[in-house]
């Protein structure tokens, strides 16, 4: 039927490029060669440009703002205050949390680097000088920034517009800088379980606030057409759908009259989830004047004013049995969420899914509780590399069962395999209500063990520590275990949505004639490599090669409603929507084949690139073939073409897990930490391009890095903030880093429909504990139980010194 030569099923596997295969990223001829196309590489004629008044203060009243002297720089167009937005009632935006935050202060300030007026100018720089020259008068007030403080009884009032509402968004607030109490699971049950144990350890673990720092810092050009009445925004947004439907409810803009695109983006981790003060400026600025106005923030704005992450104050108690059978888990949270409550999680879990805290254990009874506050600090509470408070669950627990295993005198790898869900188990009701997809401990934890060498590791640190005794060496070996359940994949539209778009995701399909291809996405990528993977799907699914298929993300104009890319769940949510686009294309292929030849559809079977009729594969129709039959009357009264979408609900959250194993080497005297291995075993489900996966992994490793060793956003009592710009926020080179060594198990999901979890997040879950445990695993014998990372030279040195081991 073909007049070339037939090629080998093997060929044609291969050219395909589907699922499995180690396709190299169609996304980085540009990247590399600097043809990416960035927020910023968007200029337009007349464009005008936008630069914000910072608060300089933590806390303080605005008395006055005099903006005389900055108007009369020539080339300055406009300065915008609160006062502007007020009769637009845009001086307020709300947060995606059920909160509102102020997009200019109103009458105060709340944290240091907050938005007080928006200058708008011809170019940047007269932007920036005329900043200078506004003249703001603030009366200083007391700041709070000990979380510990916000429920004094004599704490400061922070949230003035909100004094009276006792009824927050998650339930009623006892104290007037409280946000909410959320609570999950049995709290009498665990508190038997904990008065019944034989044995309990307790301890007060704080995951610092950090940032995610991308390299590229958040921005957006507004451009209002008012001719067609048409406002269009190109910004650095990890949810372009959502924006444009909370732009059309805050503006009152049609929601056909916006077009939200995402170009390129250097990087999200989080921070780029929410909606900044500076979209909604340029927007208004865009509006009142006509013409398009770009907001770009800098390195230090984009570290002081936009989302953290983390800043968890968390208590864990943990019981158990003598010989190591955990009975039940509680856990307080105080939760630091800055002067607005901004954080990105879907809308019915105020702490996300820390509720995962009991982790790959079978703990019978737990309970959480979080409660969140108010301090005069920058909002935010992203995901920086997790789902969803799900870094944060996985350094309690993992923190919790080392201080566990110490307290029985246990090796904490024999503890976690005692209390390990086993194989059989899943799917798994944990006691905090989640059902647990798919999993196999056991083996990912035997295989790491293996690939370490964990028993002669453990046997070379005992001759270490007699060694450090016998005064030979300066310097502590420590072996860090952690073995993590990750939860991505937000979420079935049942009890997962932001401002009440339920979390489904989507693609559209496109066949054209020749055989080749479209798919646009309701995700956007920002470095991920969606436009490799996604087609690698669609390549298996459809028969088409991956190479004949376009992806395109990020352009509500044209892609399918979806909510974007964070939390891992482009692969669980998209990347199944993907699977059952194709699969509607392939059904009427079926159809037209067998038409064409004069079977029935149920004589075919799908092979590769083709339909063919079972047991003579010589009768066959091609996938370009069939493209091509669909543009003509293959099936009279057929409808023409091939095309199909599919939006689709997830059933369920998918579960990665991995076990990782770091080995370090800390000199006593100067607190430096050595990192001498690091083993990675991650299983998420079908691997897509396990080329990408391991990119994923270095990636997170390198966050994880980051974040256990060094980063940390501080402040001090009068409100400044430390850590505001690269000189003193560590973010790693490949200097620091130590090389990765990666490894899989596969274990599918049960419900996905290639059977893929997510992975991207995964490392930075896992890495963060397997660190820190490093760490204090070094000091154990020391009698070392916890002390607070970041693990910098600084704090490991005075922890050196507190044990009485520096010289
Ligand atoms: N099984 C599997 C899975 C997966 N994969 C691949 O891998 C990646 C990833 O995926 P995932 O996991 O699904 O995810 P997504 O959704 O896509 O993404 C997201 C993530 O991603 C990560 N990674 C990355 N990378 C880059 N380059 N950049 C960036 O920015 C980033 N970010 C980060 C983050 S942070 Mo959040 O937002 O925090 O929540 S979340 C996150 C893609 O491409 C995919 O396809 C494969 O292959 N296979
Ligand atoms: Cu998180």
């Amino acid at each position: 039927m073909n007049d070339q030569a037939p090629l080998s099923r093997e060929d044609r596997v291969k050219n395909l490029k589907g699922i499995g295969s180690e396709r190299k990223r169609v996304e980085d001829a540009r990247f590399t060669q600097g043809k990416g196309n960035y927020v910023d590489d968007i200029n337009l004629p007349g464009m005008l440009f936008g630069d914000f008044v910072r608060s300089p203060y933590g806390h303080a009243r605005i008395k006055s703002i005099d903006k005389e002297a900055a108007l009369a720089v020539p080339g300055v167009v406009a300065v915008l205050t609160a006062e502007d937005l007020k009769p637009l009632n845009l001086h307020y935006m709300p947060t995606l949390a059920g909160d509102v935050q102020a997009v200019l202060a109103d009458e105060k300030v709340l944290f240091q680097s907050q938005e007080v007026a928006f200058v708008i100018a011809e170019d940047r720089y007269i932007a920036a000088d005329a900043v200078e020259l506004v003249e703001v008068d603030y009366e200083e007030l007391p700041a709070l920034t000990d979380a510990f403080k916000a429920l004094d009884e004599d704490a400061p009032l922070l949230r003035e517009d909100i004094k009276d509402k006792m009824e927050g968004a998650h339930g009623p607030r006892k104290h007037h800088n409280h946000i909410f109490l959320w609570e999950e699971g049995d709290k009498d049950g665990t508190e038997k379980a904990l008065s019944d144990a034989e044995v309990v350890a307790e301890e007060l673990i704080t995951y610092q606030r950090v940032h995610p720092c991308p390299l590229e810092t958040c921005g957006c050009v507004a451009s209002m057409d008012k001719i067609n009445g048409k406002l269009t925004l190109w910004g650095t947004f990890q949810a372009p759908h959502a924006v444009r439907t909370v732009a059309s409810l805050i503006t009152n803009i049609a929601e056909h009259n916006i077009r939200v695109v995402s170009p390129d983006i250097g990087g999200g981790f989080g921070n780029k989830v929410g909606v900044y003060p500076g979209y909604i400026c340029a927007a208004v600025a865009s509006i009142v004047t006509g013409v398009p106005v770009k907001w770009v923030e800098d390195r230090m704005e984009n570290l002081t004013a936009t989302a953290f992450a983390r800043d968890y104050h968390m208590t864990g108690k943990i019981a158990a049995t003598k010989d190591g059978k955990i009975t039940g888990l509680w856990c307080h949270v105080l939760a630091d969420h800055g002067a607005f409550d901004a954080c990105a999680d879907p809308t019915k879990f105020p702490a996300g899914f820390f509720h995962i805290v009991t982790g790959s254990y079978d703990i019978p009874v737990a309970y959480v509780g979080v409660d969140g506050v108010y301090t005069n600090k920058a909002p935010g509470g992203v995901a920086y590399r997790c789902s969803f408070r799900v870094t944060e669950a996985a350094y309690l627990i993992e923190r919790m069962i080392e201080i566990l295993a110490l307290k029985l005198d246990m090796d904490p790898v024999e503890l976690r395999m005692k209390n390990f869900i086993r194989k059989e188990q899943f799917p798994y009701q944990s006691a905090l209500g989640w059902e647990y997809d798919s999993g196999d401990y056991h083996t990912a934890m035997e295989k790491g063990m293996a690939a370490v060498e964990y028993d002669a590791l453990r046997k070379e640190q005992a001759e270490n520590r007699a060694a450090f005794d016998r005064g030979e060496t300066r310097t502590l070996m420590g072996v860090g275990t952690a073995f993590f359940t990750e939860i991505v994949g937000a979420g079935p539209v049942k009890n997962c949505d932001i401002l009440g778009l339920g979390m489904f995701d989507s693609c559209e399909i496109r066949i054209h004639p020749t055989g080749s291809a479209i798919a646009r996405l309701g995700t956007i990528s920002q470095g991920q490599g969606h436009a490799t993977t996604f087609a690698q799907i669609l390549a298996t699914e459809i028969g088409i090669p991956a190479e004949d298929i376009t992806l395109e993300e990020g352009d509500t104009d044209t892609a399918p409603y979806g909510l974007g890319t964070y939390g891992s769940r482009s692969t669980p949510v998209a990347g199944a929507a993907t699977a059952m686009a194709g699969r509607k294309i392939r059904a009427k292929a079926q159809m037209i084949a067998a038409y064409l030849l004069e079977v029935h559809e149920g004589d075919l079977e799908w092979d590769v690139d083709r339909f063919q009729i079972k047991g003579n594969p010589e009768a066959h129709k091609t996938m370009k073939e069939l493209a091509f039959a669909s543009y003509n009357q293959a099936i009279p009264g057929l409808e023409p073409g091939l095309e199909a979408v599919s939006y689709y609900d997830p059933p369920n959250m998918t579960y990665p897990f991995g076990a990782y194993f770091c080995v370090v080497d800390v000199d006593v005297d100067t607190g430096v930490v050595d990192i001498r291995r690091f083993y990675a075993l991650d299983d998420c489900g079908t691997r897509i391009n396990p080329m990408i996966i391991e990119g994923q992994v270095h990636g997170g490793l390198t966050e994880a890095l980051a974040i256990a060793m060094g980063q940390h956003i501080t402040y001090d009592e009068g409100g400044n903030v430390h850590g505001g710009s690269l000189m003193d926020f560590f973010l790693p080179t490949a200097v620091e880093t130590p090389v990765w060594e990666t490894d899989y198990t596969t274990t599918p999901s049960p419900h996905h429909p290639i059977g893929a979890k997510g992975v991207g997040e995964s490392p930075n879950v896992g890495g963060v504990p397997a660190f820190s445990n490093a760490v204090h695993d070094a000091f154990a014998h020391k009698g070392l139980t916890h002390t607070q990372m970041p693990h910098d030279h600084w704090r490991v040195w005075q922890t050196a010194q507190k044990l009485g081991l520096t010289d």
